[in-house]
């Protein structure tokens, strides 16, 4: 087996190719790990997809480690994705690093632990795909695409986390517009809105810094995880804030303003092309039509307690 370990130096606060190079070499070479390694380091913006495709092409069996944030991890997805040669292991140094947070609160340092990882068991996950560009964790649309845009702008600025720049540029967002135009058709059934607030297509739990948006996801039922905020106040938004960023709102008393349901395909029908963010990275689309593909990628999954998978 080939470990390939493609690092983003620009994720997260500070580079930490260095730091991840010196483990991966005293794991390997002082503790004689079974296997031969590889240490790439990106370029800039899709180079992580290209060096997978690189890989996975090889047809070997191989071993990838996502050493970034989650925008790292879809670019990876997107370079591996059909490839039954590859597994994917993310190794979360980003800022957010909302995919690996569905697995508990253990998640965060289980994945860190590269000597447990190098050993880990492979799962098979789901994947979401729109319009050919593949997600594995959130698929968003509406006021939340916007926040996910302006956010970017925000996270770069010192003593900004993820989670704040997050909350920020929710604020931002929430002063200028928070209704948008499309319909759902959701397997076929075309849904009674004309005006949301935002709309989410989730695989993965967590997005946005970690807000908890589709609390009962499963990432190997072959099922999308729809919720959805019909056009609502400003107030309402404000009042509900806390209670979806704890993952709260499917409860029985927000039912009159959070929709929720499992679906295998969403199509999404708007006038114009519009913002699609894709596990944080935004995508203009023309009537994009979300799709999942079941048990689809193999993803390694250390020793966790309160793991969904
Ligand atoms: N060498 C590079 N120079 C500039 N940008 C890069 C380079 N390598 C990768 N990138 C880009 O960095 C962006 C951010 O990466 P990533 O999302 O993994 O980190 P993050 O934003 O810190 O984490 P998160 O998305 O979890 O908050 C990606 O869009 C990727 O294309």
């Amino acid at each position: 087996m080939k470990h390939i370990f493609i690092i983003n130096p620009t994720a997260g606060k500070s580079d930490q190719t260095k730091h991840i190079a010196a483990m991966v070499n005293k794991i390997f070479i002082e503790e004689a790990v079974e296997g031969t390694y590889r240490i790439e380091v990106t370029k800039g913006v899709h180079d992580a997809t290209d060096i997978a495709r690189h890989y996975a092409m090889s047809n070997e069996p191989v071993r990838i480690y996502s050493c970034g944030g989650d925008g790292t991890l879809n670019e990876i997805v997107n370079g591996i994705v059909h490839h039954e040669n590859v597994e994917l292991a993310p190794v979360p140094i980003g800022s957010g690093n909302d995919f690996v947070k569905s697995f508990g609160s253990q998640a965060m340092d289980a994945f860190l632990n590269l000597k447990e990882l190098i050993k880990a068991p492979a799962r098979k996950i789901d994947l979401l795909e729109v319009n050919g560009h593949f997600s594995i964790n959130v698929i968003n649309i509406g006021l939340d695409s916007s926040i996910a845009q302006n956010m970017v702008r925000f996270k770069r600025l010192p003593f900004i986390s993820g989670a704040k720049a997050y909350d920020i540029s929710v604020f931002y967002c929430f002063l200028t517009s928070i209704k948008n135009h499309f319909e759902l058709i959701a397997d076929g059934i075309r849904l009674p809105h004309k005006n949301y607030t935002f709309a989410v297509m989730a695989n993965g739990q967590y997005y946005g810094g970690s807000y908890r948006a589709a609390p009962c996801s499963d990432m190997q039922d072959g099922l999308i995880d729809l919720v959805l905020i019909p056009s609502v106040s400003r107030l309402k938004i404000l009042q509900l804030m806390n209670v979806y960023k704890r993952g709260e709102h499917l409860q029985k008393q927000y039912q009159k303003i959070v929709h929720y349901r499992q679906c295998h395909e969403v199509q999404v029908e708007a006038e114009h092309e519009i913002n699609v963010c894709i596990d944080g990275e935004i995508k203009q689309l023309k009537n994009p039509k979300i799709i999942v593909h079941q048990q689809h990628l193999k993803l390694i999954v250390p020793s966790l307690e309160n793991k969904t998978l």
